[in-house]
């Protein structure tokens, strides 16, 4: 019996700062979506737990207990064996939640596998802020300090995504240091939209709040940035996470496509994906 697993990348359409806890977690205010781009698990029975890392963003991965579909797996009771293979697509401290998205397929696939239920949600947070949110890989509202999620809106029927990260990791911790404004205002409550254009248009009026403090670490974030909203077609180009990937948003995918084919050659060392929303149905 082999289980497998789709761990999609996490894109914050909007990341509105809007508090600081007093143990210094700040209160987010955030649409997330996933794309069907990603990493890919999976979970074969075994006599002994094990991690192998393959792909093409396996280096630098850690194998052993750092790895977070590791510390997955240590949340479910009894030590049970598992062979797990983690074939790694997404680069790593990017914004886009890869480790996140990695630890909620393993929770997903291992619950499966060992006929579990899945652990606690103070256990899941406390594998970090994106991992409640990435257990439900379609569109939804998130906040509190990530343990607040409830379904977002319904996505336009067509749209394209391009993610675009300049090789540049970007430490989540120091960008929320550098935020000058811990106070934001929220969210508005976001409505469906009848297209893309409609739905970036109102997100133009949103906001990362994380964007310049990023790129006051990262400068390159700019030039990411300005190269995507360049490309013919793009409806917003923004900034994901803590960064440093951004994201731009087309009417088709095959306008995504076509803005990766003109960026990727002109920055050979970026990572350069296009991508539709993903979504489990
Ligand atoms: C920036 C986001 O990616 C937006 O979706 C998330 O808030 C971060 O999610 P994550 O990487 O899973 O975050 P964690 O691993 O839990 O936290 C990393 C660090 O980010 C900061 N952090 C994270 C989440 C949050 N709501 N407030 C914070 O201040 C803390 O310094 C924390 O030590
Ligand atoms: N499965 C994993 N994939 C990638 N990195 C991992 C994984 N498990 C642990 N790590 C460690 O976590 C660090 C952060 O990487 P990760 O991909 O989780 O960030 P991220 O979730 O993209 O960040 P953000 O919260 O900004 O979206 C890496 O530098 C790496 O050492």
């Amino acid at each position: 019996m082999t289980i497998r697993v789709f761990a999609p990348a996490k894109i914050n359409l909007t990341l509105h700062v809007t508090g600081q806890r007093p143990d210094g977690y700040h209160l987010l205010d955030s649409l997330v979506i996933f794309a069907d781009a990603g990493d890919r698990l999976t979970f074969r029975p075994a006599a002994d737990l094990s991690l192998t890392v393959t792909g093409p963003r396996a280096e630098g991965v850690p194998t052993d207990g750092r790895n977070l579909v590791l510390k997955a797996a240590a949340l479910f009771e009894g030590e049970q064996g598992a062979a797990i293979t983690l074939d790694k697509h997404l680069p790593a401290a990017a914004g886009i939640g890869g480790g996140s998205s990695d630890a909620a397929a393993a929770l997903r696939g291992l619950s499966a596998l060992w006929h579990q239920p899945l652990p606690d949600p103070d256990a899941v947070l406390s594998l970090g802020a994106d991992v409640p949110v990435c257990l439900h890989p379609r569109a939804m509202r998130m906040r509190g300090v990530g343990e607040d999620i409830l379904p977002g809106p319904v996505l336009p029927d067509r749209m394209g995504i391009l993610l675009v990260n300049p090789g540049v990791e970007v430490s989540t911790p120091a960008v929320f240091k550098a935020l000058s404004r811990k106070e934001n205002p929220s969210m508005p409550h976001p409505p469906g939209w009848s297209s893309a254009a409609v739905m970036a248009h109102w997100l133009a009026e949103q906001r990362n709040d994380l964007e310049p403090p990023a790129r006051r670490l990262a400068p390159v974030i700019r030039e990411v940035l300005d190269a995507i909203a360049a490309t013919e077609g793009c409806l917003l180009a923004r900034m994901s996470g803590s960064g440093a990937t951004c994201f731009g948003l087309y009417d088709s995918r095959a306008e995504a496509e076509a803005a990766a084919r003109i960026i990727a050659p002109a920055a050979p060392h970026w990572w350069v994906q296009a991508a539709s929303p993903y979504s489990t149905g």
